[in-house]
């Protein structure tokens, strides 16, 4: 039975769950997600430092000369209290005296001989970072979920964790079938076909952050599909099966796992293109079946795969699936009976269709830009987009 794309959705949402946490060094965690709370182990800044190159004074000093007591740097211990007519000299990221009441940027400061003379108006700002005003210790800087991007590694290297916790990547085992397929560049007959399609989910795979721990071209044979089945399911926690997904005659992609006792979730949603897509586990496995046609692959990669490696991967699935209202040059195709998904780039600020949406097309996939979901007949929402 034919699955709406909405329910096919939540049936695979609920196998994207996390997988277990692993600690890794800071060094190597770059765009993981987090399996825990990370929280501060000490205070930023650990003391009271200056913003600015300068000068500590006491607010009651601001007009007189004050003699320079002292320097402090970045690093260096906290100084001593300030007496009434003196004042500290300060550089960037140096604790100030702890009854400080501004530093005064130096380009403010006269250097007498007698000492350095403070403005008479009070400067904005103090330019004191005080103890604690980023962060304190136990505090979360960053939630479980949350990627390590750039930016949050730099608050988990300042949180002074040397390793993190982080969810494992999924491993994902890609397996091509097809007769008529070959590496791309590698001799073979005049009709055979480079494989594309392996390619594209390789990339996809790891743009979501999975490992891909093993991809293979095989003949329709059915001995050699059961053996790879095998080995693929042992090492996988996710295996993609590209094309045979069909009715044809060489279509084993789910009798390959016959042996193997597969659960199907779910075969043929009311998509266009992509029907053929199919879900299926074997003990703790999954077993994506995409359809061979490379956009068909494509799209029900983007629209199945994405969100299954996400949420393995630690990350709300959501976070693949961020439909926006899209805007449509030209005219809106008509609706049908299946949700439509078609490929189109973007040009200022609308979506322009591609003209070529054969399911068999490469060009105007790899061209495209964007999946835009038009909603089949009967059903309320207007269109909405995906980046690719
Ligand atoms: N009688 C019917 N025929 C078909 C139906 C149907 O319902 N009844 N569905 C059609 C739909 S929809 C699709 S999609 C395709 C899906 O076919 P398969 O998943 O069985 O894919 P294949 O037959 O193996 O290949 C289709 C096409 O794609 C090319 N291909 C396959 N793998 C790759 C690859 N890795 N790289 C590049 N190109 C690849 C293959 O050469 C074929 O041209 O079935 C329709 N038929
Ligand atoms: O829907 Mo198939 O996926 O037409 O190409």
């Amino acid at each position: 039975m034919m699955l709406e794309f909405e329910t096919a959705l939540k049936l695979l949402l609920s196998q994207a769950q996390p997988l277990e946490a692993e600690r890794v060094p800071l060094d190597e965690a770059c765009e993981r997600i987090l399996a825990s709370d990370l929280k501060a182990l000490r205070a930023s800044p650990a003391a009271s430092v200056s913003a600015m190159d300068g000068y500590a004074i006491l607010d009651q000093d601001l007009g007189a000369t004050l003699s320079v007591a002292g320097e402090s740097f970045a690093g260096s211990s906290i100084p001593p209290m300030l007496t009434a007519g003196t004042c500290m000299r300060v550089f960037t990221g140096a604790p100030v005296p702890p009854n400080a009441d501004r530093v005064v940027v130096q380009e403010m400061v006269v250097k007498r001989p007698e000492g350095a003379a403070m403005p008479l108006a009070r400067p904005r700002g103090d330019h004191i970072r005080r103890a604690g005003s980023d962060f304190t210790p136990g505090e979360i800087l960053l939630a479980r979920g949350a990627a390590l991007t750039p930016q949050a590694m730099v608050a988990a290297a300042a949180a002074d964790h040397d390793r993190v916790e982080v969810v494992r990547r999924p491993r994902v085992a890609i397996l091509g079938t097809g007769d008529e397929l070959r590496p791309p560049g590698a001799p073979g007959g005049a009709l055979s076909v480079p494989d594309s399609v392996t390619y594209g989910v390789m990339g996809l795979v790891q743009r979501y952050g999975g490992d891909v721990c093993m991809r293979s071209r095989l003949p329709d044979r059915p001995d050699i599909l059961r053996q790879a089945a095998m080995e693929a399911a042992a090492a996988s926690d996710v295996i993609v099966v590209t094309g045979g997904a069909s009715v044809g005659e060489r279509d084993f992609a789910k009798s390959m796992f016959d042996d193997l006792g597969m659960e199907i979730l779910f075969s043929k949603v009311a998509i266009k293109p992509g029907k053929p897509v199919w879900l299926g586990r074997v003990r703790n496995t999954l077993v994506v079946g995409l359809p061979g046609n490379p956009t068909s692959a494509m799209v029900t990669a983007r629209l199945f795969l994405a969100p299954l490696i996400t949420g393995l991967a630690g990350r709300d699935p959501r976070y693949a699936l961020d439909w926006q209202a899209a805007v449509l040059d030209g005219e809106t195709p008509e609706r049908g009976a299946r949700d439509l998904f078609l490929r189109a780039t973007r040009r200022n600020g609308r979506l322009q269709l591609a003209g070529n949406q054969d399911s068999g097309a490469q060009k105007t996939l790899g061209q495209s830009e964007v999946l835009v979901w038009l909603p089949r007949e009967g059903t309320r929402h207007g269109c909405r987009s995906l980046r690719l």
